[in-house]
Order: structure tokens, then sequence, then C-alpha cells
């Protein structure tokens, strides 16, 4: 479905992004794990074409999207901080999408509500985004996203701001609304617990070069992810618990 290829991006003497590629067939959540600093915004800006690469190609089914305006990507980038209409409705906010395509307004009605319902928003629906909690403007926010049915979510570290508690609950109903929609995404992280709770597939970016990985297994070895550093941490603790 898109295929990267060879992507590379300089500002002024720094090099962000360093001969990268992969594939990202449909339907697959590519979870690409970083440090804070390592490019992984510059990359998703350059899928969504709010940034120009200096090398290498980015293709939706084998056509260039280099030339093409964000708008006309079939491509929707969420950020950490959900961008809604401050002066619109939950309900209103969902079917903007719609409304500028001139969907008619029963069917509008429709799939908005199935939608606010999926994501757990109906009581919602008549507020404000200034009303809601963090948690509930972000499922507004993917809401919005979800009802053009994009070829490809991107998101940008979507659940950095948010309590653990609402984090956990977050991933679960990003997993499952996005496999359910059989939705093709990208989500940056610098959380390993959240890169393996929503990935299908996994990445590593590193000073601008990307490692992808076959299975699970050899993600978590990588000494570089810290997984596995976590995993005897916890090993240690409960040892400790047990003498
Ligand atoms: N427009 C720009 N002009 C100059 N340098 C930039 C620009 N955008 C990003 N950079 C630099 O490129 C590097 C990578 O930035 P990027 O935002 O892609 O990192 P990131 O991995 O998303 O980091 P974080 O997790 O902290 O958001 C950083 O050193 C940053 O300062």
């Amino acid at each position: 479905m898109l295929q990267v290829t060879q992507l590379a991006k300089r500002f002024g003497a720094a090099t962000v992004l360093n001969d990268l590629s992969f594939d990202l067939p449909a339907g697959q959540i590519l979870a690409v794990l970083g440090r804070s600093g390592c490019g992984k915004t510059t990359l998703l800006k350059i899928l969504a074409g709010l940034e120009n690469p200096d090398a290498g190609d980015v293709r939706m089914d084998g056509n260039s999207l280099l030339h093409l305006p964000p708008e006309r990507r079939q491509i929707v980038y969420l950020y950490q901080e959900p961008l809604l209409f401050p002066h619109l409705t939950v309900f209103e906010n969902v079917a903007f999408g719609l409304r500028i395509r001139n969907v008619d307004s029963v069917t509008v009605t429709q799939r908005v509500n199935d939608l606010l319902a999926e994501l757990g928003l109906s009581d919602q629906a008549k507020k404000q985004p200034g009303q809601l909690s963090g948690g509930q403007r972000q499922r507004v926010s993917f809401g919005r996203a979800l009802i053009i049915q994009p070829r490809l979510l991107l998101l940008d570290e979507p659940f950095g701001n948010l309590d653990a508690q609402t984090r956990a609950s977050m991933q679960e109903l990003f997993s499952r609304v996005v496999r359910q929609h059989k939705m093709t995404a990208l989500f940056v992280t610098h959380d390993s617990r959240e890169a393996l709770t929503i990935g299908t597939s996994f990445g590593y970016l590193d000073r601008g070069m990307l490692t992808t990985f076959a299975a699970v297994g050899d993600f978590i070895a990588d000494p570089r992810t810290g997984i596995r550093e976590e995993l005897a941490f916890w090993e240690a603790v409960q040892e400790k618990t047990l003498e």
C-alpha cells in the first residue's frame, strides 16, 4: 500500500532522515519507536506532505505522492494535541469532513451517530471541545479522522498527554477501532510498551535510520528498544517479592 524509498532530509548541516526505506502493507499498524529528536515527526510530516524530502520517494499503490498537496493524499495526521473546532459541537466536529464533501444530512446523522457510539462519545455529542476531558477530545479527533475513511492514518505520540489509565484505555480503543475499520496506520512513539500494544509491525528509528523488524521477537531482542532491560527489571522485582 505505502512504499517509502531512500528518503533523506537535512536541516542545514544536520541529517535528520538518512536513506530510509520501508513498505507498509494495507491493514497493518506500523509502530515506529525512537528517542526524542530522532526524526519521527519529520518522517510523518513528509508522508503527510507538510515537509518535502531532499531525496527519495513516497508511493501509494505505486503512485508517487510527492507532487500532491496534503489535502489530496488521503492521509490524516493526528497530533498529540487534538485539533478541533472550538465553537462546533462534538457531533459537528466529527461531521465536518462529510459536510464539506456534500454528503446528505440523513447519511451524515447516521454515520456520525454510529461512530460516536463506537468511540463511546454518544453522551458528549452536544458538548463543545472545551467541555471535554483530554481523552474525550482525542477520541473526537480520532472520529474526525475515521469518518472520512482515509487511506492512511499517521499518529504522532497521540496519547502522550493523557494520564496512564486513560492512555491504556485509548490504546485499547484505538487498536480495536483501527482493526474494525481495516485502517492502515503508522504511529510514532518513544514508549516501547505503547509500540507493543498497538503495533502489528515494528520499526526503530535512530539518527535518521530506520530498522524494520520481521517479527515482534526481533524488535524485543534489539537492545536499542530497551524492552529486554525493562523485562529484566520486572523479573528482578518479581524474584524479590518471592524471596
Ligand atoms: N524545520 C526545522 N528546521 C530545522 N531543524 C528541524 C526542523 N524540524 C526538525 N528539526 C530538527 O530535526 C531533528 C528531528 O526532529 P523531529 O521533530 O523529527 O524529532 P522527533 O523524533 O519527532 O522528536 P520528539 O520525539 O522530541 O518530537 C531535531 O534535531 C530537530 O531540531
